[in-house]
């Protein structure tokens, strides 16, 4: 008779990961260039006022604004040209009445000067001297010192991701090196005698290991550092010593395959052997539904299904936010959003499906429609999820044009907790 599990609703199964398992916060400094898609690891304020002197948005003249006051097309104005700067250059002393100094964008506005005509409403004369028709407000086309940021405001805070905008703002601030979240490793093991290496020729009864290099991306993209660890046949002594030395190396222990109840499943013998407490084998959703999470003395080790929609659920949902939490993150969760329904689901489910989805916009609705095959054995439908559709398990079915709530995958900015609402079955 097959061990019967008892399956945790999702949120709970999310929840008891996070409060069993820990992954150390460590943190480094390094070069600019390596700091990008990586995580702060402090806070960044501001410590000079941005831009930090007055400067010209504009090609043209800085002048002072009284001298032109009575200016007109009957009373044109002649100011001096005492100078050109460009940008990074500074105009040395000051600027007096009638005077003018040729400017362009970006360069300091001299002393004495408070205002700036573009190049085009001035009439520039062959003596060396300009003329205006009109007045210039005081203040008229400066870009003030501080006006984007001042000096000691907090900018940036600490776990936040370094997307372009962010490495902007380092850049600004002198960061030639960027204190980051280190990146944890996450070991990835292969199980299963079907497996070829990627680059074997296809025999029967075979297929390639593509959830070992599909894992790796997902680690990437939630910003750990995968370890390769191969394939290995369904033999519990080479598993077995493949994980300890897992257990030993890395941050996170993940395999793939074989968490079922099949003869060749290794995993619950596995948990039983390394002595690892268990803390779920099953799971109210589909697919992954047999994900299992597990800890030997604190470090977490996840047995992921080998079906690949499966494996890359169980990556997303529970592995996901144990990085993001190491990296200090804010929002460790995908982020939920809703979305119209496009297709019918007529099935009811006992378990809450998280069907891989694709978004899209019509007349300003979003809408969601599977993005292939829904099996958990399918790999070709994850090319194009670019969200997951989740469909609450239940007695009911759903039907186009209902609202649902959707993860968006591959997205920087993630949920605190996307799970609350979502109600789940915890029937097996
Ligand atoms: N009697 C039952 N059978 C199954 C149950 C169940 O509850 N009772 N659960 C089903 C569900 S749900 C899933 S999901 C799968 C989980 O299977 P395993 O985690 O044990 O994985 P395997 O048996 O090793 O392989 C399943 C499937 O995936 C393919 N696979 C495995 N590894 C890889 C890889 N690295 N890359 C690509 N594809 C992989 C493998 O060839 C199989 O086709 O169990 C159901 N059965
Ligand atoms: O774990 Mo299975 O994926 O429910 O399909
Ligand atoms: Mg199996």
């Amino acid at each position: 008779m097959v061990e019967k599990r008892l399956p945790l609703p999702i949120e709970e199964a999310v929840r008891r990961v996070l409060q069993e398992m820990d992954v150390p916060v460590r943190t480094e400094s390094v070069p600019f260039l390596d700091a990008t898609q990586r995580f702060l690891a402090a806070d960044l304020v501001a410590d000079h006022d941005v831009p930090p002197f007055d400067r010209s948005p504009y090609d043209g003249y800085a002048l002072r604004s009284f001298d032109t006051a009575q200016a007109s097309r009957t009373n044109p104005v002649r100011l001096k040209t005492v100078g050109e700067i460009g940008a990074g250059t500074v105009f040395a002393g000051d600027v007096k009445a009638g005077e003018t100094v040729r400017i362009m964008t970006g360069a300091k506005i001299p002393n004495g000067c408070d205002a700036v005509a573009m190049l085009e409403v001035v009439k520039e004369e062959s003596d060396g001297y300009i003329t205006v028709v009109r007045p210039f407000a005081a203040n008229t086309n400066i870009s003030f010192q501080g006006e984007d940021t001042r000096k000691g405001t907090p900018l940036v805070k600490k776990g936040s991701y370094v997307h372009p905008g962010v490495a902007a703002l380092l850049a600004t601030f002198g960061y030639n090196y960027v204190p980051v979240a280190v990146q944890p490793t996450v070991g990835i093991l292969s199980m299963g005698s079907e497996l070829l290496e990627v680059g074997a020729p296809l025999t029967p009864g075979k297929i390639r290991n593509s959830n070992a290099y599909m894992i790796a991306a997902q680690v990437r993209q939630a910003g750990g550092q995968p370890v390769m660890y191969g394939q290995l046949p369904d033999d519990l002594k080479l598993c077995e010593q493949a994980v300890r030395n897992m257990l030993e190396e890395v941050d996170i222990v993940i395999t793939t395959g074989g968490a079922s109840v099949g003869d060749y499943d290794l995993v619950p013998q596995l948990i039983e052997t390394l002595g690892a407490k268990q803390i779920f084998n099953k799971v109210a959703m589909r697919p992954g539904s047999v994900t299992t999470a597990a800890h030997v003395g604190g470090k977490p080790f996840f047995g992921l299904s080998g079906n690949p929609g499966a494996c890359f659920v169980g990556c997303e949902l529970f592995v996901r936010p144990l990085i993001r939490r190491s990296l200090q993150a804010q929002n460790i969760h995908l982020k939920k959003s809703k979305a119209i329904l496009a297709v019918d689901f007529p099935k009811p489910n006992p378990f809450t499906r998280l069907v891989r989805g694709i978004l899209s916009e019509e007349d300003g609705i979003h809408k969601v429609a599977p993005s292939g095959l829904d099996k958990s054995g399918s790999v070709i439908s994850l090319a194009e999820a670019d969200v997951l559709i989740m469909l609450p398990g239940g007695t009911r079915g759903y039907q186009s044009g209902m609202e649902v709530d959707i993860l968006l995958l591959g997205e920087q900015q993630g949920s605190e907790w996307p799970w609350k609402s979502v109600a789940v079955s915890s029937k097996s």
